[in-house]
């Protein structure tokens, strides 16, 4: 089976249009039972998820210093910002008011680029896959952006936004530089050579989700994207404007990430967890939504190429340390995610499965 087939979705209301019936209560299948959950961290927590900044790990001076604070990050939070990245802002913020602009559209435009049965790309909501399933407070489009020949252009929006395509397209070559440069300093702070997975990256899918949380009269009680880890080799996040509501699980809590302006959201996924033997984590995160605003974000998902076998990498395994994560090719490992999510939650976290 060919892996683009894998994902599907039974297609549900759009949060948008729901939000614009001026709704007093949220309707129950949006509505969760958070109690028994993890409690989210106080406003004055002195947890705060780490900063690294890349012109420090490219300066000779204080590149080792910044190495180790990368490994922090990644073995003790999984999750870390980046800044001092040459990404303009300019880049990122027109892609940002793209993907406002096409959420603000009409229904029926948006319509347009509705997901199909069998594929996961394009727009509406992801794995919903029966009928009394808990639902997000989230409208999204999910498209495949690089390589290029991977690209179903029907999914993208053409005429309105204008410009939506050349955004995209631009926005996604950004991320895959920073992508490619970012792995090779997570392979150092490994102890491992730079390139050791550059070239995997360079030839790697960077598949793009952008989601769209509008306000919601009971936010407590809805959520709009659960908990998960991502199955991604890393995942890159934009927040459009500077409203939280990403939360990543730390130490048993939920603790929000707080935009920083023109700051890039890194986090670690599942395969990059595999390849470093479980010494980087991918974390359990979250998407909180607000009374009062529309929050916008870009996620882009990188993967490797698939010939890139996801296993424990070699140099990481001796005498001392077993490898304590199977070995996959691409397409299995892509396979056997999907073919989960059709099943009803056992429990399990995926990664468990992945485990020897
Ligand atoms: O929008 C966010 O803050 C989180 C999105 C996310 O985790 C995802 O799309 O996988
Ligand atoms: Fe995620």
């Amino acid at each position: 089976m060919a892996t683009h087939n894998l994902g599907s979705s039974i297609p549900v209301p759009s949060v948008k249009e729901l939000v614009s019936q001026s709704l007093k209560t949220v309707p129950h299948r949006y509505l969760w039972n958070l109690h028994d959950d993890h409690p989210t961290a106080p406003a004055d927590t002195s947890l705060h998820v780490p900063v690294i900044d890349i012109s420090n790990l490219l300066h000779p001076h204080f590149h080792q210093i910044e190495l180790q604070k990368l490994h922090h990050a990644c073995k003790n939070w999984g999750i870390f910002q980046l800044i001092g990245h040459e990404v303009c802002g300019e880049s990122l913020n027109s892609m940002h008011r793209k993907s406002e602009e096409f959420f603000n559209l009409l229904p029926e435009e948006k319509k347009l680029y509705a997901q199909k049965l069998g594929s996961l790309e394009g727009y509406g909501q992801a794995f919903v896959i029966s009928e009394d399933q808990k639902l997000e407070w989230c409208d999204m489009i999910f498209l495949k952006a690089l390589p290029t020949n991977t690209r179903k252009l029907d999914f993208w929006p053409q005429q309105q936004p204008h410009n939506f395509r050349e955004a995209l397209d631009a926005y996604a070559h950004d991320m895959r530089n920073i992508a490619v440069s970012i792995i090779g300093f997570i392979a150092m702070a490994l102890g491992l050579d730079a390139k050791t997975f550059s070239n995997a990256f360079k030839g790697g899918s960077y598949d793009v989700r952008m989601n769209c949380y509008p306000p919601c009269p009971e936010p407590e009680r809805v959520i709009g994207i659960s908990s998960h880890a991502d199955i991604s080799g890393i995942t890159l996040l934009t927040d459009c404007g500077n409203i939280p509501g990403l939360q990543i699980l730390k130490d048993g809590q939920w603790v929000f990430v707080e935009p920083i302006t023109n700051g890039i959201v890194v986090n670690i996924g599942i395969i990059m967890e595999v390849v470093s033997n479980g010494i980087y984590k991918a974390p359990y995160h979250r998407a909180c939504v607000n009374r009062e605003k529309d929050r916008f974000s870009l996620v882009t998902f990188c993967y490797p190429d698939k010939k890139f076998e996801i296993k424990p990498a070699e140099q990481l395994i001796d005498s001392n340390s077993v490898a304590l994560y199977k070995s996959f090719t691409y397409d299995e490992y892509m396979q056997s995610f999907y073919e989960r999510t059709k099943l009803s939650d056992d429990g399990v976290p995926f990664v468990d499965t992945l485990k020897i």
